[in-house]
């Protein structure tokens, strides 16, 4: 075979395993059997060691790690990454609401997503290449792990676009990857972790990428540091956008017209949270219209036209289920 034939099987045969990594990883629709990837990635392992000419940064081989880091640079946010206001009951809801409409002079719809309880992560692409990722840090200055973010497998290293964005979500560990590491490391006699988002948060930090990489990390997507890349109106809008680029976007987000129906959004995902494969600690509420979220602004350190509402913690309702049998 000519050297331009060998080069177009081995382009050929990345994007392939590309296209049915982000079925799977990205789309939770895998199009082919786990064994009939593995062969294909075997068969471009070999290329690969025979040509290493070849070897382009997406290429899904590149995804296992090796690199092994001395520490973390420092990453600034050009864009600071805030935080959320918090609510605790409806009535808190209801002020939220009522503080928007007043300063607004009009009522707005809201778009409900679930509070994924990860790592808050800022993910950099020049001309649609993935260049930076980074921890949120203190909202200005957070740590590079762009290595660490090469293995978590949901992250596109190419969009489906040549643009330039950054975007921001959260890396979490799935409930069952967390149970699995835990029986792990129990077995090895180390330490557990608490929570899967201690995991998470371990498994971005470690130096050893090769370690990142068997982490089984994954990730959900919810905001744009500036909107401009995407020619959208509202946050609905974007998340939809960020899917078409190729992110992972959690799909149980609902846009709300008033606190009642946010309310019943936040009654139907407290009762289903113990059935969904990753840990919430309760729901985003963001005023869905972009331009209303800019003439609302933020405070010195969060969003006005956003509000996280936090489930009570679990421990508490058991106590009280408690008492509740005793009297
Ligand atoms: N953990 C989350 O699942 C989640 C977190 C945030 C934020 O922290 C957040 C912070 C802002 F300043 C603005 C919007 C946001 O939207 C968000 N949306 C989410 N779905």
């Amino acid at each position: 075979m000519s050297d331009r034939a060998i080069e177009e099987k081995i382009y050929a045969l990345q994007d392939q395993l590309n296209e049915y990594a982000h079925a799977y990883y990205v789309k939770d629709a895998p199009i082919i059997t786990d064994a009939e990837y593995d062969r294909l990635y075997q068969e471009l392992i070999q290329l690969e060691k025979d040509y290493p000419a070849y070897i382009r940064s997406q290429s899904p081989t590149q995804r296992v790690g090796g690199v092994v880091l001395a520490g973390f640079e420092k990453a600034v946010h050009e864009i600071p990454l805030y935080s959320l206001n918090d609510a605790f009951s409806k009535e808190e809801l209801i002020v939220f609401d009522q503080r928007v409409q007043k300063a607004l002079g009009h009522s707005v719809s809201y778009e409900c997503e679930l509070k994924i309880d990860g790592l808050s992560i800022s993910l950099k692409y020049e001309n649609g290449q993935f260049v930076r990722g980074a921890t949120r840090g203190d909202g200005s200055v957070g740590e590079n792990i762009t290595e660490n973010l090469k293995t978590v497998r949901s992250i596109p290293m190419t969009l489906a676009e040549p643009i330039s964005i950054e975007v921001r979500g959260e890396c979490y560990m799935p409930k069952q990857s967390f149970q699995q590491l835990n029986e792990k490391r129990e077995e090895a006699g180390l330490e557990t972790f608490a929570n899967p988002r201690n995991a998470a948060a371990g498994s971005l930090r470690q130096l050893d990428t090769k370690i990142t990489a068997q982490r089984n990390l994954s990730t959900f997507l919810y905001t744009v540091a500036e909107f401009g890349p995407l020619e959208v109106s509202t946050q609905e809008a974007a998340l939809q956008s960020l899917e078409a680029l190729g992110f992972k976007i959690n799909p149980h987000r609902r846009v709300c017209h008033s606190v009642d129906e946010i309310w019943a959004y936040i009654e139907e995902y407290h009762e289903k949270r113990s059935s969904l494969p990753y840990e919430i600690d309760g729901i985003v509420i963001k005023v869905n219209q972009l331009a209303l979220q800019d003439e609302l602004g933020f405070t010195v350190k969060a969003p006005r036209w956003a509000i996280a509402y936090k489930f009570p913690p679990e421990e508490a309702e058991t106590i009280i289920r408690d008492i509740e049998w005793t009297v």
